[in-house]
């Protein structure tokens, strides 16, 4: 790989994906929507705001120009919320090198077209699907930041391509495997963020680990059988970005949706609870969406519809919970 790579959003994780990269000997160049995020990163290493403490090896450098950034880039690593992917790329895609690679961080459906991420890269790009690739797995920003081991998915139907990015994020901590299975992988990480709030929820309400356990559990169940319906191989869900992202998030205090969830779950609102947290729950919108597929495929996904409920329509979790636990028994 010759050319820079571009990562298009300097949050949490598309700054700690920035130095992933220049660990891994390439150059980048991050694009941050305000000019002084940009500014910050070019001229002291710095992104006060998202990562306060992680100092950016001498390959990043920043732009407020997304058009700069992405010029000449052979990888364009998108890292923006879910919800305003696609109007982001309209305005990118015409810039995009003829055979760029399209990476994507994001980690949620799109509401109304209840759409996944590389499906909204390929019709906002134009682009052929196997020029996407989908990085998901147990990889809280913070952590990779401090430069602790993690291991992650890098899904694309091409597994030449695959195997590219996978080569571009190798790391002395930060390991990457291969997987074709591009819907199983996005499903894994968009659905254990909506998991991750129930999670949050039920820790705020003082219960304890076997109910966080049943919610681990039945999460991943409803997760793959959606998956299934959707066309992916339930054996992802075995793997890092199934069970190992959605028992990461869970079980990390550092999840902004896990942190959303509590919030929920001490009867806060959804107003206050997006008052008291800052950065992006991708489930609190991807849960709508994730119930709208559901329904749509006849798959039954009772966590994800008793969280939308606490989300959006106002329920006291404490009936969310009593919905949740009188359900027909049934096979395991
Ligand atoms: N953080 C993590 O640990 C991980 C996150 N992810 C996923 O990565 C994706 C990005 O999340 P993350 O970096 O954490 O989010 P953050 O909330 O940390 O950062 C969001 C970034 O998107 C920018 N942004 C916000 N609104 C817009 C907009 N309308 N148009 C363009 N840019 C916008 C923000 O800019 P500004 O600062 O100006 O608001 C910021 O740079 C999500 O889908 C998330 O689920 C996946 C794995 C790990
Ligand atoms: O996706 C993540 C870890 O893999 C980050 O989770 P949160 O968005 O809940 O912080």
């Amino acid at each position: 790989m010759s050319g820079h790579v571009a990562v298009l959003g300097a949050g949490s994780w598309g700054t700690a994906f920035a130095k992933i990269l220049a660990d891994a000997g390439r150059e980048v160049a991050i694009w941050a929507r305000r000019p002084p995020v940009a500014e910050a990163i070019r001229l002291r290493g710095r992104n006060p705001e998202y990562l306060p403490d992680l100092r950016l090896p001498h390959r990043v450098t920043a732009t407020g120009d997304a058009v700069e950034a992405i010029s000449g880039a052979e990888v364009v690593v998108l890292a923006v919320p879910s919800q305003t992917l696609r109007g982001n790329l309209a305005e990118w895609a015409s810039h995009l090198e003829p055979d760029a690679t399209l990476v994507s961080l994001m980690k949620g459906i799109e509401l109304g077209t209840t759409k996944r991420m590389s499906e909204v890269i390929v019709e906002t790009a134009k682009v052929a699907a196997d020029r996407v690739v989908v990085v998901s797995g147990p990889n809280l920003a913070p952590e990779i930041a401090a430069g602790q081991p993690a291991a992650t998915v890098v899904a694309c139907t091409d597994i030449g391509r695959a195997t590219l990015v996978q080569r571009a994020v190798t790391t002395p901590y930060f390991r990457p495997y291969t997987n074709d299975d591009v819907i199983g992988c996005e499903l894994g990480g968009a659905v254990k963020n909506v998991i991750a709030l129930a999670y949050g929820i039920a820790t705020a309400m003082g219960f304890g680990d076997n109910t966080r356990a049943m919610l681990i559990t039945r999460g991943l169940a409803e997760t793959a059988r959606l998956g299934v319906a959707l066309g992916a191989d339930p054996l992802t869900f075995a793997g890092l970005a199934g069970m190992g992202d959605l028992v990461g998030t869970c079980s990390s205090p550092l999840s902004r949706n896990r942190t959303f969830g509590e919030h929920l779950g001490r009867g806060e609102t959804l107003e206050q609870a997006q008052v008291a947290t800052r950065q992006t729950a991708e489930g609190v919108k991807s849960c709508l969406a994730i119930r709208d597929l559901a329904r749509a495929h006849r798959v039954e996904m009772p966590i994800t519809e008793q969280v939308e409920r606490v989300c959006h329509e106002g329920v006291d979790p404490r009936l969310a919970v009593r919905a949740l636990m009188s359900r027909t028994t049934k096979p395991e």
